[in-house]
């Protein structure tokens, strides 16, 4: 195989650091990743978060963790000889909303990279808040009504920004954190756009389709809402923030740090960075009526849109493919964290355990029904174990292979549910496209090809899609393959292979169910308004 470029794709997502590598060719050249909790220890994560035990809506990470995550990434690179040199570009993505504070100090000290020393080293003291607020924080609720009533309520804030006022968006966090910390703030980042400026040694702009997870960007005028803007941190916050710029933006060349500490190419380029989910439709060659379900720390469904529907439940992002489309997506924090609490209590900890006992119960689980929101769900907004019984009286104790079914059928019912309400519906060519590390659970595969009843695919070559599509969008935005539509590269990067078909004997099963669900949701939010 030739030693032609290579073009990579990081994806620094809740729980670890992930990096792909592939040819011009579009093949993966390798991939590396850093798992925060057990790599990097000294910061004391859990599921790569802090959190707070007497406030328990409060989560977050140290910015100078995922510093650390690079600079070891970086390092695991080089032990296995990489060839830095034929790197022609980089891009990435982050984990959504969260948000990292520059003090002036750390604007400068980006600039001034020694190589000498890692980058921890270096950035020690760059951050003005050293605990970043991250998308699992709920803690913003009064910044959320303040902000959906600076415009005239939720609805309006959502055709605007393409989203209500949600605890994790990052105008709301800044909100918070700007009336609690009396230290000199210079610049706000997201972790999309944190990353990328370790790359480029500046703080680099906000992309337009991460930024459309902040309730500030205008989504249709693709600038930040001035109103908006004022209402979360005042006058200084379009000079904290700098203009958005379209996803897949050239932002710079790699600062020379990386040239002198690993062997980088001079002539290497940054391509901006993006949030994981958009980069992860990026990696996916979703055609037209395909739904996309991501199984990571976050479970999210999203999809491709050419219209914004304003909303109450869900999101809409600028698209990463094409800033006059859309994205829309669905987000549940209760995900893999979930499913592996009740793997641990049910299951010894054991993935193989968890299926077997998954096989010990019928589809249905004889009418069981379980909402597991361990954490305050984003959707809906409810926290708590949820049981029913076969009449929906609701239960306090059932067996633990009935655990494990009420937990899986439960969240993809709930995912059905809420998509079908907004028209994300499938159709009879729709495909489900499923990626995330739980994509790799074939059962999981098999519940939600019988709930959707839908063929469910899978990428053949890996499950990190944010990766992989930072990666093509590295290739593709410095023009190396002429003449090629960004859809007719992806197509061609990445083979989807069949994965499983609905069983169709078990659709009005899951029909009924989702019935007896729906109510059940309406009747938990009810008693609690
Ligand atoms: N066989 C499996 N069955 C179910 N879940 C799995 C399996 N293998 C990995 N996972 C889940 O995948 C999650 C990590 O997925 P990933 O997409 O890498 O997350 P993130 O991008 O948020 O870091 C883990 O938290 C783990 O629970
Ligand atoms: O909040 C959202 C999307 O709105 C989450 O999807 C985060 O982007 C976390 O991503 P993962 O770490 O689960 O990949």
């Amino acid at each position: 195989m030739s030693d032609g470029n290579l073009y990579l794709g990081f994806d620094f997502s809740t729980q670890q650091l992930k990096v792909i590598a592939i040819r011009e060719s579009l093949e993966i050249f390798c991939e590396e990743s850093i798992q925060f909790d057990g790599d990097i220890p000294e910061y004391k994560t859990q599921g790569g978060v802090h959190r707070y035990p007497y406030e328990p809506l409060k989560v977050t990470a140290p910015p100078l963790m995922w510093v650390s995550a690079l600079d070891l990434i970086l390092k695991k690179l080089k032990a296995s000889k990489f060839p830095f040199e034929r790197v022609a570009s980089i891009s990435g993505a982050g984990q959504q909303h969260g948000s990292i504070y520059w003090s002036v100090g750390g604007v400068e000290s980006l600039k001034t990279l020694d190589p000498a020393l890692p980058l921890r080293d270096n950035l020690r003291t760059a951050f003005a808040i050293e605990s970043s607020p991250v998308w699992m924080d709920s803690s913003t609720a009064v910044e959320c009504r303040n902000l959906e009533e600076s415009v005239a309520g939720p609805l309006t804030l959502s055709a605007i920004t393409g989203s209500r006022g949600y605890e994790r968006f990052t105008g709301n966090q800044i909100s918070k954190i700007l009336k609690g910390t009396s230290n000199k703030i210079a610049r706000i980042s997201l972790v999309s756009s944190f990353a990328a400026s370790l790359l480029i040694g500046s703080v680099a702009p906000i992309d337009l389709s991460d930024g459309s997870g902040m309730n500030l960007l205008n989504i249709k005028s693709k600038l930040w809402e001035e109103c908006l803007l004022v209402a979360s941190g005042g006058e200084k916050l379009a000079e904290m923030l700098g203009p958005p710029i379209p996803t897949n933006s050239i932002i710079g060349e790699l600062h020379p740090y990386y040239q002198v500490r690993y062997g980088f190419s001079k002539k290497c380029r940054v391509v901006s960075f993006t949030g994981d989910n958009p980069s992860s439709l990026a990696g996916l060659p979703a055609h037209p009526g395909d739904i996309v379900i991501s199984l990571g720390t976050s479970d999210t469904l999203f999809l491709s849109l050419s219209e914004h529907v304003p909303s109450l439940m869900g999101h809409v992002f600028v698209s990463p493919l094409d800033p006059s489309n859309y994205m829309g997506l669905l987000c549940y924090k209760n995900g893999s964290l979930a499913r592996e609490r009740v793997r641990d209590i049910c299951a010894e900890g054991s993935w193989d355990k968890f299926n077997s006992l998954l096989e010990k119960t019928p589809p249905g689980n004889n009418g069981v029904i379980g909402m597991y929101f361990f954490d305050a769900e984003i959707t809906p907004d409810i926290q708590g174990l949820h049981l029913f019984d076969s009449n929906s009286n609701p239960i306090t104790e059932i067996a633990h292979e009935q655990q494990v079914r009420a937990i899986l059928e439960g969240q993809i019912i709930a995912k059905l549910l809420h998509s079908s309400s907004l028209g994300y519906t499938t159709g009879p060519s729709s495909r489900v496209l499923a990626t995330g590390g739980a994509s790799n659970n074939p059962h999981i595969l098999q519940l939600i090809a019988d709930i959707f009843n839908c063929s469910v695919y899978i990428v053949d070559s890996t499950s990190n899609s944010a990766c992989l599509g930072a990666a093509i969008r590295a290739i593709f935005s410095t023009n190396v393959i002429p003449d090629t539509t960004y859809p007719e590269l992806v197509e061609r990067a990445v083979k989807c292979s069949f994965a499983t078909e609905p069983r169709s004997e078990l659709v009005s099963l899951y029909r009924n169910m989702l019935l007896r669900y729906k109510q059940l949701e309406e009747s938990i939010l009810a008693a609690k308004s």
